[in-house]
């Protein structure tokens, strides 16, 4: 087996189907080839991270997986069915969630009705059929009880409106958001890039969190160290091309940054 089909850690990993899987991906805009036949496996329960300089094609990749672009070739596959999504809602509801960077939380809200955002419940009855009232007290019982799944102790108070927490406390409202109420796959893009230290490190524990429930995470990063401590694969793009899939184990932070500039062939 080449580096380049590398399956993932684990006993028996190489035996599994992807959960979500993209097979020659190709788009172009104009003349412009952002993604060049890229092929991705994402396997149940790990983190594969996806690197690469800019314009690699890192952004495109992601927005043909999550329904912002629709690829001119290749396909995708979610549990091994092909799927053909045309809007980021499709994705969305076929279970892949995503967290960009600019984050989509909003500040005036409690934590709990972010993790509802648009999914809100409204009371039973008139009250909520008529009146539109919104089940408050059901919604932050049940958000309670998903932050506690999920183990993000980060979170102990789902009535804090968001504009009071820190940068890493709202990263983990949005991470939590996104795992919440079943999602098949997490993406994360860039979600340490404003955070210090201890609350990248706090993403980070919460990225290990979402992989021991099973919940697999595509991790896009520039952070070589923080894509080194909780990714299990490493797919490096380069020039619209997969130039690499490789492992922590199997590579140095060097050598990926060498794969990635074309410096060194995994
Ligand atoms: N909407 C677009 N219109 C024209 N060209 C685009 C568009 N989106 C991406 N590209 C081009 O496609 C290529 C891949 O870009 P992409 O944004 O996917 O790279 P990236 O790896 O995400 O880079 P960065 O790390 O800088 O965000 C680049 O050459 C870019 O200029």
């Amino acid at each position: 087996m080449t580096i380049a089909e590398s399956s993932p850690a684990g006993a028996g990993a190489s035996t599994r189907n992807p959960v979500l899987e993209a097979r020659r991906l190709v788009k172009t805009f104009g003349r412009v080839v952002g993604l060049d036949g890229v092929s991705l496996q994402l396997y149940p329960g790990e983190v594969l991270a996806v690197i690469g300089d800019n314009g690699a094609g890192k952004s495109t990749l992601i927005k043909c997986l999550t329904g912002a672009y629709i690829p001119d070739e290749g396909q995708l596959l979610l549990d091994g069915q092909e799927v053909h999504f045309k809007r980021p809602q499709d994705a969305r509801a076929a279970g892949i969630e995503t967290v960009y960077q600019n984050l989509a939380v909003s500040p005036a809200l409690d934590v709990a009705s972010n993790l509802f955002l648009g999914r809100e419940r409204r009371r039973p009855g008139v009250l909520g059929s008529v009146f539109r009232a919104l089940d408050t007290a059901g919604m932050r019982k049940d958000a309670r009880a998903e932050v506690q799944r999920l183990g993000i102790s980060t979170l102990q108070d789902v009535t804090v409106p968001v504009e009071n927490l820190s940068g890493g406390q709202r990263q983990a409202v949005a991470v939590a958001r996104a795992a919440a109420f079943g999602s098949k796959v997490v993406i994360l893009d860039e979600p340490t890039a404003a955070l210090g230290v201890r609350e990248s490190n706090m993403v980070l524990e919460l990225i290990e969190r979402l992989r021991e429930h099973g919940v697999p995470v595509i991790l896009i990063s520039h952070n070589m160290p923080h894509v080194f401590q909780v990714a299990d694969r490493i797919h490096i793009q380069r020039l619209g091309k997969r130039a690499a899939t490789i492992t922590p184990q199997s590579h140095s932070m060097t050598d990926a940054v060498a794969i990635m500039t074309g410096a060194a062939t995994a």
